[in-house]
């Protein structure tokens, strides 16, 4: 049987919907990611199946960052994400349309869109008339040659299915990226890693900026029926470190407990967590981010 797999980017602003567009996507399975995790910031959303491909959804983390300014670099790495995709879907928002986040978005796509494949998905539809949805549509496709347009909503799941037919076509033929019995294994791994995410940020608030990625790193069932979980959070900055370490480590041992209790009620058993900080100044680079991640790569890809 011929095979196709690939990554899909998801680019839209903040409550463009991806996520819940990621669980319709990926079916009940692996929608557990984002019910738990309300706003994703992992780099890998989801795994769907469709037919014979498989589409790996990604993140763009820190395309949009309120209150923070991006320089150049942070921009071009925020884009590495949609860059490296097979296919990039821009969200718009029905009822928004092009807001000046939008605009920007728009702007990128015309630096690095040229001869990649981007479609265009119009979320929420449930929430106008159609006569507003052509408009929008024509006045997005003068600004960008998108691939097709797609008019969802994601909540409702209208016009899901044809978007993600649409990008099992589009995927290059290859090998699945992730072997059939590991997508299962995948979320829990996720989850955790988003869970001491959302502590750090809660803990942490605006001290640190949004360079900050968590990976599970192990994961390990032990005979007790406990679990122990090895994390590393990747900072960019050696001062970083100590912002996360906090004051003689207070800061890492509070955001390891809340971590680890919220994971321990979420799996209804006990988790051992272990936490590890580490500088890595371009933890964007996709190749190295996703070969850790045990993922094989095709040449010449990512
Ligand atoms: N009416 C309507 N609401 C929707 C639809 N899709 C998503 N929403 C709502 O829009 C809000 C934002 O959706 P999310 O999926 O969290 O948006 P997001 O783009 O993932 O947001 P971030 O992760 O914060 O970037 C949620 O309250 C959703 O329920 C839709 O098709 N129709």
């Amino acid at each position: 049987m011929t095979t196709r797999a690939g990554f899909v980017a998801l680019i839209g602003e903040p409550n463009a919907g991806k996520s819940t567009l990621t669980n319709r996507m990926v079916g009940a399975k692996v929608s557990i990611v984002t019910h738990k995790v309300q706003t994703t910031r992992a780099r890998i959303r989801g795994v769907a199946l469709e037919g014979d491909a498989q589409i790996v959804f990604v993140d763009t983390p820190g395309l949009f960052e309120p209150k923070r300014r991006l320089d150049r670099a942070m921009v071009a790495a925020a884009w590495g994400g949609a860059a490296d995709a097979d296919i990039t879907v821009l969200l718009v928002e029905a009822q928004r349309g092009i807001t000046p986040g939008v605009e920007t978005i728009l702007e990128g796509l015309a630096e690095i869109g040229k001869g990649r494949t981007i479609a265009l998905a119009i979320n929420k539809i449930d929430r106008v008339k159609s006569e507003a949805l052509l408009s929008l549509t024509e006045a997005l496709n003068e600004r960008f040659d998108f691939a097709q347009t797609f008019m969802i909503s994601a909540e409702k799941g209208h016009g899901v299915q044809a978007l993600r037919e649409w990008l099992a076509g589009q995927l290059p033929e290859g090998p699945w990226l992730y072997p059939e019995d590991q997508i299962a294994d995948l979320p829990l791994r996720m989850i955790a890693a988003e869970m001491t995410r959302e502590k750090l940020t809660l803990r942490l608030h605006q001290e640190l900026p949004y360079q900050l990625t968590v990976e599970t790193e192990s994961w390990e069932e032990r005979k007790d029926g406990s679990a122990r979980v090895d994390q590393i959070i990747y900072v960019m900055r050696d001062g970083h470190k100590g912002i996360v370490l906090g004051n003689k480590g207070s800061t890492i041992k509070a955001i390891s407990q809340a971590s680890r209790e919220e994971l321990s009620e979420f799996l209804g058993r006990k988790v051992h967590l272990f936490l590890q900080v580490k500088v890595r100044e371009n933890w964007l680079n996709e190749a190295e981010r996703y070969s850790e991640m045990g993922l094989d790569f095709r040449d010449g890809k990512a």
